[in-house]
């Protein structure tokens, strides 16, 4: 393709190099081959400047960088924020995509959102895909990419990938990150969903303003004119409620709010059974009755939301409705991993939040009889402040606490678990993860149960940061199934 026409586009005045020819995108100059389009970027750990030259020896013929930059022996586009430029250029280039592209961000919820999203398409016959932090899931696998929001190019080399293996509808996660470093972006996205907000990632953000700001990049510049905004609204007023609807109402989106105090889906009961619950909803007029087969609060809200983006996305509402009736676990959010020889089923949930834990505590409190007994840490490298928060909501909801390890990265464990134990002080500390499930399952019996927070559907738990980093195989479902099968023959 001719750089000339990718530039109109996207949108972009060229200088020079109008019939240049282009053969690929890269992001980093190793990934650069003869015919690439550099996108130069300033880190937090390296600035891509530094490799402008080694990316034109390897042969780019443009390169997307600020102004000040020094480019020679290639064409320079000049923007002073060259990752919105190059998002919207690779997007010219990384086409067809899917028809419709649905987004969720929002401080947690978004991964479970987009997975119910695609289930609810699939059994409304579509082919359809989510993009999160599962990795990526079509309809024939899942691949794991490591990252919530992948980078730029491999963003849109999926999308695009996925439109020509023709899967029609995509759900993707758009993380705080992601958005921020326009790392999910240039793609025509008619519909997106805000969960909720509440403290996390302030080590990068810096403040609950800038972090809320991040993720309104979806509703002010991602969407697409005149597209679905979904709105989470619970119970009570809230400004995070209140001010995403005004940026949407701003932009001229199409308002839809879900939930207890939401319009377009009303959730007027919720009843929790034994196995799931009942939501007596209402939406444009007409009541109905979701059996949904999922435990607590926030898995309702989240399913709800998914029937929400795939309405507006123009699934038919009663078929939707049913498909939720239907919907399969999330990995790693509240999944049963095993039931303890003494009869306590233990859980395993990926909150990592001082809000998740609390939402993760409310779904199972209604089937504790005796003892609630929560194992959680918190990661390394990661917000700091929210580490006695998640102490104090664990202490708070639960009978019993072990705080333990969560990928300590970079950072010393004793530190990051005396930084949680501050907010429960009564919490009993066991370092080693595999020591602490197996002490929970010790202490449960029959009327009890046993919450494993932070690691979800994590595979590993991550030590030490750059060259020295490692991950170590751990699979919280798994070591939980071994402590109990261990614990049975004790
Ligand atoms: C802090 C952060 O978000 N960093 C991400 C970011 O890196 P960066 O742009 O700061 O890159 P950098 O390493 O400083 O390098 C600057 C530039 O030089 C280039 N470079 C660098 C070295 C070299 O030899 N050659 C070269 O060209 C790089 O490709 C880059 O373009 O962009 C990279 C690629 O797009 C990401 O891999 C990287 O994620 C790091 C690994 C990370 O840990 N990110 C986490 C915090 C994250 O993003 N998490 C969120 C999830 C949060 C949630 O779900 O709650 C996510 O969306 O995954
Ligand atoms: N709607 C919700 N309200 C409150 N808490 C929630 C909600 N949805 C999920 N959670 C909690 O957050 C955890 C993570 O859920 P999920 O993976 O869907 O969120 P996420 O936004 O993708 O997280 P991440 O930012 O790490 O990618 C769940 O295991 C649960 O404890
Ligand atoms: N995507 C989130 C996941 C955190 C999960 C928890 N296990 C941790 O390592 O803190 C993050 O990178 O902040
Ligand atoms: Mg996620």
């Amino acid at each position: 393709m001719k750089l000339g026409a990718l530039a109109q586009a996207a949108g972009i005045a060229l200088t020079e190099g109008e019939q240049t020819q282009v053969t690929g995108f890269a992001i980093d100059n190793r990934k650069v081959a003869p015919g690439t389009v550099f996108g130069a970027f300033q880190g937090a750990k390296f600035n891509g400047e530094d490799f402008i030259p080694a990316a034109v020896e390897a042969g780019a013929v443009a390169v997307v960088a600020r102004p000040e930059a020094r480019v020679s022996g290639a064409v320079h586009i000049a923007d002073p924020e060259p990752r919105r430029a190059f998002a919207h250029l690779a997007a010219a280039f990384f086409t067809p995509v899917p028809g419709h592209i649905v987004a969720v961000t929002g401080t947690n919820g978004k991964t479970s959102c987009v997975e119910m999203t695609r289930q609810i398409w699939r059994m409304c016959g579509e082919r359809a895909a989510s993009i999160g932090t599962l990795g990526v899931t079509t309809p024939d696998e899942s691949v794991s990419t490591g990252l919530t929001t992948p980078d730029i190019v491999s963003f849109l080399s999926n999308m695009s990938g996925l439109a020509r293996e023709g899967v029609t509808h995509v759900a993707y996660e758009a993380s705080s990150h992601g958005l921020d470093q326009f790392r999910n972006e240039g793609v025509p996205v008619t519909a997106g969903a805000f969960t909720n907000f509440s403290r996390d990632h302030l080590d990068y953000h810096g403040s609950m303003e800038a972090y809320f700001e991040a993720k309104m990049r979806l509703f002010d510049e991602v969407l697409e004119p005149g597209a679905a905004a979904i709105v989470w609204h619970g119970d009570g007023d809230s400004k995070w409620t209140a001010r995403p609807i005004e940026h949407a109402e701003a932009r001229g989106l199409k308002v839809l709010t879900v939930g207890p105090r939401g319009g377009f889906i009303t959730l007027k009961e919720r009843t929790p059974t034994q196995l799931g619950q009942m939501l007596e909803i209402e939406h444009e007029g007409v009541s109905c009755t979701i059996k949904l087969p999922l435990i607590g609060a926030y898995q309702a809200a989240n399913a709800l939301t998914a029937c929400a983006l795939a309405i507006a996305t123009g699934a038919s509402p009663s078929q939707v409705f049913d498909a939720a009736g239907r919907l399969q676990p999330v990995r790693g959010r509240l999944e049963r991993a095993v039931i303890t020889a003494q009869g306590a089923p233990v859980y395993v949930d990926y909150a990592h939040t001082p809000d998740a834990l609390e939402a993760a505590i409310a779904a199972l409190r209604p089937h504790v009889e005796g003892k609630l007994i929560t194992v959680f840490g918190a990661g390394g490298d990661r917000d700091q402040g929210k580490r006695a928060a998640m102490g104090a909501a664990a202490a708070k909801g639960s009978e019993l606490v072990i705080v333990t390890d969560d990928n300590p990265r970079g950072e010393d464990p004793a530190t990051i678990r005396a930084a949680v134990l501050a907010g429960a002080p009564d919490a009993h500390e066991v370092a080693d993860r595999r020591d602490a499930i197996a002490e929970a399952i010790r202490q449960a019996n029959a009327e009890d149960i046993v919450l494993v927070a932070g690691k979800g559907h994590e595979q590993g738990q991550i030590i030490g940061s750059g060259e020295n980093m490692r991950v170590l195989p751990f699979d919280d479902v798994q070591v939980a199934r071994e402590c109990a099968a261990a614990e049975a023959r004790a």
